[in-house]
């Protein structure tokens, strides 16, 4: 290959609707789904129904909801779709939904993909305490008040389960410009490593999923924003190439499954390698203000 020869970078991944595991492998299975009506929560619902499951989705905006039972529904071989509006800070409305599973379903979910998350990039101290709670609430303490109804329910029935956090690769570099969710994340893979071995006696393994950059028409403005700052997101990945949603889908359908129900308490990063990303020489540092264009600070 000459310096000529465009780079070939990580293979496209197969197309929208192949799977890897055989058809009707999660065909009676109830698979709950937090922010699985938008974005990646949405796109890993979508590769559960693909192979039979049944699904709950369950956040706080019906908007997200509603559309996404309705194409879910259309899947070939997906059981039946439900939601449930849920605030997932909220513990009692956490137990409800539970209750509503079982009466829905006749069953309590047998996966949990913990994947609602909250992010907005702000220099740290331009945050307010509201602003922090906000986003170590929803994203921390919202997964392990989710994660807690499942590991109790499933104990006091003596059932196996599965739960799978989504988490971020700031969990382990930090992420300057998104303090809260990087704390929030690492707390997150934490959580993962505790119950991992708290609850492998009863049967309830605990994984953590890491995406990379995947673009989708959900992500919020203000990332959006911040992305399209920097052109040909492909070239800036050693994979050559950005992430299809779907590839989350795909790990996450495999770490649910019996094959890889010796895999707990390890969190997997589904991301060409990016996290890894070193130069020989750095970049000259921009700070964190002026990559959001923000002004001098002022208190
Ligand atoms: C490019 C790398 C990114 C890679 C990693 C990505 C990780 C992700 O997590 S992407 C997922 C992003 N998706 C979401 O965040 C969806 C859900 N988000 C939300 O609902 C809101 O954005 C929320 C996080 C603010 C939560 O909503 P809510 O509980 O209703 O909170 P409030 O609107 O009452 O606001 C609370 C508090 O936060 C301040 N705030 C809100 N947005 C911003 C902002 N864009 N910048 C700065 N501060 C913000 C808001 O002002 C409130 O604080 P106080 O004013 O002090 O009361
Ligand atoms: N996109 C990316 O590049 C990356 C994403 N991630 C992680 O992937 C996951 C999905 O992100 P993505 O799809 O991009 O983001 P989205 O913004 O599309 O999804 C977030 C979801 O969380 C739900 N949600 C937010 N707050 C609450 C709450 N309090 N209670 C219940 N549901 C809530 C939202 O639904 P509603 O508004 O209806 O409540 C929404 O469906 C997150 O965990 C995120 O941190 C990690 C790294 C990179």
């Amino acid at each position: 290959m000459d310096s000529t020869t465009p780079l070939p970078g990580l293979s496209a991944p197969p197309p929208p609707g192949a799977h890897a595991l055989s058809p009707g492998s999660y065909d009676g299975r109830l698979v709950l789904v937090t922010g699985g009506g938008t974005g990646l929560g949405r796109a890993v619902a979508a590769e559960f129904a693909r192979l039979g499951a049944s699904l709950l989705l369950v956040s706080r905006r019906e908007e997200h909801l509603a559309p996404a039972r309705a194409e879910l529904a259309k899947v070939p071989g997906a059981g039946p779709v439900t939601s449930q509006l849920c605030d997932i800070r909220d513990a009692d409305r956490i137990a409800e939904v539970f209750d509503a599973a079982v009466a829905a379903h006749g069953r309590l979910p047998d996966v949990l993909v913990n994947n609602a998350a909250a992010n907005f990039p702000v220099p740290s101290e331009d945050m307010t305490p509201n602003g922090w709670r906000a986003v170590v609430d929803i994203t921390l303490t919202g997964t392990f008040l989710m994660t807690r109804e499942f590991g109790r329910r499933h104990l006091a029935e003596g059932t196996p389960g599965s739960v799978i956090a989504v988490g971020a690769s700031y969990a382990w570099t930090g992420g300057p410009g998104f303090a809260h969710s990087a704390a929030a994340k690492a707390g997150v893979k934490s959580l993962v490593e505790s119950l991992a071995v708290e609850w492998g006696p009863y049967g309830i393994q605990v994984n953590g999923l890491v995406p990379g950059l995947m673009p989708h028409e959900d992500m919020t403005a203000d990332i959006r924003t911040g992305l399209d700052r920097a052109p040909d997101p492909d070239a800036r990945q050693p994979a050559l190439r950005v992430g299809a949603p779907r590839e989350l889908g795909w790990a996450a359908t495999f770490l649910a499954s019996p094959y890889a129900r010796f895999i707990s308490g390890h969190t997997l990063v589904v991301d060409g390698a990016n996290w890894q990303r070193r130069d020989l020489v750095n970049a000259p540092v921009t700070p964190v203000r002026e990559q959001l264009d923000r002004g001098p600070f002022a208190p």
